[in-house]
């Protein structure tokens, strides 16, 4: 089969050695899937034993791709490696189950419950930003990368699990669970490019064995629990609709969805949340302070938009803000371009498909899109590798392909979490930009290109992001004074 496989493929253009093409410090991976766009163009097949993978970069090719039902099904060689911690939820299932996995969660996410979690995603930003301020007139360099993931973390924990209701035991299994989910892509990584460690028994020799089961163990048990205690509150007529904020959990328990699922089935959900908010949107804030410490001129313009918006006010952001702030969520969409946190994901053709610029799918082979490579394309976004925020302004992005641009993904599995992790994201960005001006480390990069990126289950900084802070708010105070002092 595999023989057969290889021959339908060899039509399609790709490096004849195959995966061996990408071989060697993964620092220098991006350089080589470049290189490969450049010299093979939008759809470049690789040989991957046992398989072919082909890439897809074109957006009308890519609308085939979102949309074929031959096109939707994950490779197991990939997710199954990824589920003792991912979960066995929607980022992993296939057919009909994730087609009524994914209609029973999709109302507690719906758009009002979001707007519900502005002020956690504000308290949150706020103690964050009372940590950074330890760091700013020093002039020390500082890695943010760690405090942006412990940000997102308690975010999800109070968000998605509990809407301040924990009981006093599960805090430190909360606290454990929060650790394990910001160093989770790292070791999920660890295990899928070592594919012989997909054997339990091979994978129990290697040096993040220990640290992956700890992870794994303290997941279950923390899920777990925390869902019992939530049953028993609502068994108990302790209904979470008394409180004033419900958490997903709480919206999940109480909808007609709620039979849908079992225990197991919610357990698995929550895991594949947490794991699939924590990693994304700590990459994404990572990228987007180490874009802005390097593009001056960006800031400032965010700054201003933030001045219009708040002006001298340290109120905390509320959710009828969120649509004035048009130029920062530019600049974030700018970032997802540049960094998507999820490079590449793949499908199994599970039939031949036939693809607008001419080449077949052929059945059996794994089809992969690689936004980092679509979002490159000269032709959609020109300069690509320059960061410019104003090509998501609306005059700008109004006819562009719907397909350029897939950081999330697209079709009936995009990203569930994309409205609730652009939300956090906004609300973290602005309060941080409020009152921090972000400068660049004096020895660290001076260009995009010189970023340094770790290509893990999604794509990191390698050192993170060293980054330098000065307070907005002592300048402003002291040009008021000086407008103060020419007024008298
Ligand atoms: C910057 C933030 C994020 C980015 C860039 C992102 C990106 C993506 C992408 C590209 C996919 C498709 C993956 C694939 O096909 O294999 C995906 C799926 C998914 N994401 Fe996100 N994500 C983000 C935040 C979130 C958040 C905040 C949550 C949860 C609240 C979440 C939960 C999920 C889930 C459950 C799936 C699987 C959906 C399905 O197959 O039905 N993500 N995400």
């Amino acid at each position: 089969r595999t023989a057969r496989l290889y021959w339908r493929c060899a039509a399609v253009p790709g490096p004849a050695v195959g995966v061996l093409r990408f071989a060697g410090p993964l620092d220098q991976l991006l350089g080589k899937v470049k290189q490969a766009a450049r010299e093979f163009g939008t759809v470049v097949r690789v040989y991957a034993p046992p398989t072919v993978c082909i890439f897809v970069s074109d957006p009308v090719d890519l609308e085939i791709v979102f949309s074929s039902p031959h096109l939707q099904k994950k490779p197991p060689i990939v997710y199954d490696s990824l589920s003792p911690i991912l979960g066995t939820g929607l980022a992993t299932l296939n057919g009909e189950t994730h087609r009524r996995h994914r209609k029973a969660i999709s109302p507690s996410l719906h758009l009002d419950i979001l707007k519900s979690f502005v002020p956690v995603f504000a308290r949150n930003a706020s103690t964050l930003c009372a940590q950074l301020d330890r760091h700013t007139g020093t002039g020390r360099t500082f890695n943010a990368t760690p405090l942006l993931g412990s940000y997102s973390a308690q975010s999800i924990c109070q968000t998605v699990f509990s809407a301040g209701d924990i009981p006093l035991d599960l805090m430190e299994e909360q606290e454990r669970f929060c650790d394990c989910l910001i160093r989770s892509s790292e070791m999920l990584f660890h295990r899928v490019m070592r594919p012989w460690y997909s054997v339990d028994a091979i994978f129990k020799f290697s040096s993040k064995y220990q640290q992956y089961q700890d992870c794994v163990r303290g997941s279950e048990s923390f899920v777990s629990k925390t869902l019992e205690h939530k049953i028993q509150l609502l068994e108990s007529g302790e209904s979470p609709t008394d409180s004033k904020r419900k958490s997903f959990l709480d919206h999940f328990l109480t909808s007609d969805e709620a039979h849908v699922l079992s225990k197991r089935d919610i357990i698995e959900e929550l895991k594949t949340l947490s794991a699939g908010a924590v990693g994304t949107t700590m990459d994404l804030l990572s990228f987007f302070l180490l874009s802005l410490s390097i593009s001056p001129d960006v800031q400032d313009k965010v700054a201003k938009e933030l001045d219009d918006v708040f002006g001298d006010s340290n109120r905390p952001v509320e959710e009828d803000d969120l649509p004035h702030l048009k130029y920062l969520e530019c600049a974030l969409k700018e970032t997802l371009r540049l960094f998507p946190p999820l490079f590449t994901f793949s499908r199994t053709v599970s039939r031949d498909v036939k693809l607008p610029s001419g080449p077949v799918l052929p059945e059996g082979s794994v089809v992969a899109v690689m936004p980092y490579i679509t979002h490159r394309n000269p032709q959609h976004f020109p300069d690509p590798e320059k960061f410019d925020p104003d090509r998501f302004l609306p005059e700008m992005s109004r006819e562009r392909h719907p397909f350029a641009f897939i950081p999330f993904s697209a079709g009936v599995r995009n990203c569930i979490g994309q409205r609730y992790g652009m939300m956090s994201a906004k609300v973290v960005a602005s309060t941080i930009l409020r009152q921090f001006r972000i400068l660049p480390c004096p020895d660290g990069p001076k260009r995009l290109e010189d970023f340094k990126i770790m290509a893990g289950v999604t794509f990191g900084l390698k050192d993170g992001a060293n980054v330098r802070l000065e307070r907005r708010w002592v300048k402003s105070n002291a040009q008021q004074a000086r407008r103060g002092s020419c007024r008298g």
